[in-house]
């Protein structure tokens, strides 16, 4: 069992406690497999158990796809909810010829067609179930070629097309809005290949991000990347909007460690900048506008990642303060103590935890009280003695300074995994009520919790927070403090457009005032494309208009997104 209330009070008892306890735990020492560098042919043939294994393999992560919280009746149209916004009629209606044409170079097992409203939900519909398109027709092709040969038909006719990853994202971006056909990448999920001295790894885009992790892992490399809804995300989704995750800390955005695109444009070009390089400075840098794009100029279709080498060993501490300054303050000392070997600095605050309880099963909370705000802190390294150290010290300091005031440690696998699920299953409990609407904001660290403060205000202002009938259950918020993003989410028990009103413009105002961003990580969407000013200038909304009407003159791709 996990050690609870270790820290009860920063005292030197507790403090000699805590060092006993550290000294004869057993760290957690997660994927402690040898990097084997002579394995050319056995990376082929992982390559191939793991390409066959898809579509059958375990995830463990959070299975977005499946709602299994919500219990609700499907949401109402996207159409009927926002009736301001129209079909564009320069969009051709699909018809027979069209289908017969999909027909003439798709396997059957590569087209659905719905003939009824809901056959098509787990496509038509977001993970929030806040957005539901009405498309009548989904393609999978199995290859690169096919979606070139979708794409090129669509743009000579005007059909519109929404591309669709892992459909996990969190702004309704990968749903159609009226009858766009929904282009799923599920099928075009193999691994490509894999270079064990480089760490450069290649694959298709709708590869599962924890497909891609695990093959990694038999290799010694880690994704660089890792995020709640890995289970079912693509690797191609998680570029396309800039995913940021839990590990943003440690190994910087894909910005950085995306080193190689392939894009089928829409007009059905092929763009292959699988290059590989970690350096190329021959001209723009090409695949940067593609990530974070969002499906609107481009759809990935391949991918080329530098894997860093997978630490050895893992520590996660659970540990609870009693406000947000202290936050920030455990955030500088644990910089300073921990510094290489700090992987993760998670927040959440109180109501998060209380929201996420019922939905956890069997698994206890961490600590034996409660408090107004906890930390998960992940360190990992290579050295476990170092980092066992490290900790020891760290934990230390921030008990003398009697900043921590209670706290675990986890001294397994099982557990290290139990306490990242109190941070993971947020997001997803968060819906459980009924429906949630959900920022992701970038703001000065110092300001970052005055949000979910000032919106808990406004709303209990407005009357609207309380038990049922009382639409919203509570404003929560946690999130990445290493990276300066909240995750402000108000669980309601139902969507209401009171509520709407109540926390839209004035959660982007607020933003904007404080010179943050109203998308930090999961982009902006449909929910967020009216709101894009509150971040940026009218000079770099035109730039961004002006490189979509010419990657996408016609506007097909993704339509009423974005922008
Ligand atoms: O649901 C959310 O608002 C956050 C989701 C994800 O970015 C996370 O950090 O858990
Ligand atoms: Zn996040």
């Amino acid at each position: 069992m996990l050690r609870s209330s270790l820290l009860k009070s920063a005292n030197k008892p507790n403090l000699l406690l805590i060092q006993q306890q550290l000294s004869k735990s057993r760290f957690y020492s997660l994927f402690n497999r040898h990097t084997d560098l002579a394995f050319p042919n056995k990376n082929d043939a992982i390559i191939r158990a793991q390409n066959q294994a898809h579509g059958n393999s375990k995830t463990v992560g959070r299975i977005r796809n499946q709602n299994h919280y919500s219990t609700k009746a499907p949401p109402r149209f996207t159409a009927d909810i926002y009736p301001n916004i129209k079909r564009d009629s320069i969009y051709k209606k699909i018809d027979e010829k069209d289908i017969d044409y999909f027909k003439s170079f798709l396997s059957p097992s590569e087209i659905s067609l719905a003939t009824t409203e809901d056959a098509l939900d787990s496509f038509n519909e977001d993970f929030m179930k806040k957005y539901r398109g009405q498309s009548k027709v989904l393609l999978k092709p199995k290859n690169v070629e096919s979606v070139s040969k979708i794409m090129k038909y669509c743009y000579d006719n005007e059909l519109a097309v929404v591309p669709q990853g892992g459909n996990t994202g969190l702004v309704g971006g990968s749903v159609p809005v009226f009858d766009e056909i929904i282009l799923s990448m599920n099928n075009l999920n193999k691994i490509r290949d894999f270079d064990a001295v480089s760490g450069i790894f290649n694959c298709d885009a709708g590869v599962i991000l924890e497909n891609a992790d695990n093959f990694l892992a038999e290799n010694g490399y880690i994704f660089p990347l890792d995020l709640g809804a890995k289970g079912s995300c693509h690797v191609g989704g998680v570029v396309a909007t800039n995913a940021g995750g839990l590990r943003l800390l440690r190994y910087g955005s894909l910005h950085g460690s995306v080193l190689g695109l392939e894009v089928v444009m829409p007009n059905g070009d092929i763009v292959s900048s699988m290059h590989s390089l970690r350096k190329d400075n021959t001209g723009y840098d090409l695949k940067q506008m593609f990530i974070g794009s969002e499906g609107t100029i481009g759809i990935i279709t391949g991918v080329s990642i530098l894997a860093p080498i997978r630490p050895t060993s893992f520590n996660v501490s659970y540990l609870a303060v009693n406000d947000f300054e202290t936050v920030q303050k455990v955030f500088v000392r644990a910089k300073k103590e921990l510094s290489e070997i700090l992987s993760a600095f998670e927040f959440m605050d109180c109501k998060s935890q209380e929201i996420t309880k019922p939905h956890m099963g069997g698994i206890g909370f961490p600590l034996e009280n409660e408090y107004p705000f906890y930390i998960l802190i992940e360190t990992s390294g290579s050295n476990k003695e170092h980092n066992d150290e490290k900790l020891e010290t760290f934990l230390e300091k921030v008990m003398e300074e009697e900043l921590v005031v209670d706290g675990v440690i986890a001294q397994d696998e099982t557990e290290l995994k139990k306490l990242w699920q109190w941070r993971e299953m947020i997001s997803e409990c968060s819906q459980a009520g009924g429906g949630v609407y959900k920022y992701d904001v970038s703001l000065p660290l110092k300001d970052l919790y005055s949000l979910v403060e000032a919106t808990n205000e406004r709303l209990t202002k407005a009357g609207l927070v309380g038990d049922a009938p009382k639409p919203v259950i509570s404003a929560i918020g946690y999130g990445h403090v290493g990276d300066g993003n909240l995750h402000l989410n108000v669980a309601v028990r139902e969507y209401n457009k009171e509520v709407e009103k109540a926390l839209e413009p004035f959660v982007y105002q607020f933003i904007s005032e404080k010179k943050g961003s109203v998308s930090a990580e999961h982009g902006v969407g449909f929910q967020k494309k009216n709101y894009i000013q509150y971040s940026k200038s009218p000079r770099e909304i035109q730039m961004i208009k002006d490189l979509k009407k010419h990657f996408d003159p016609k506007g097909i791709l993704n339509p009423y997104k974005y922008i």
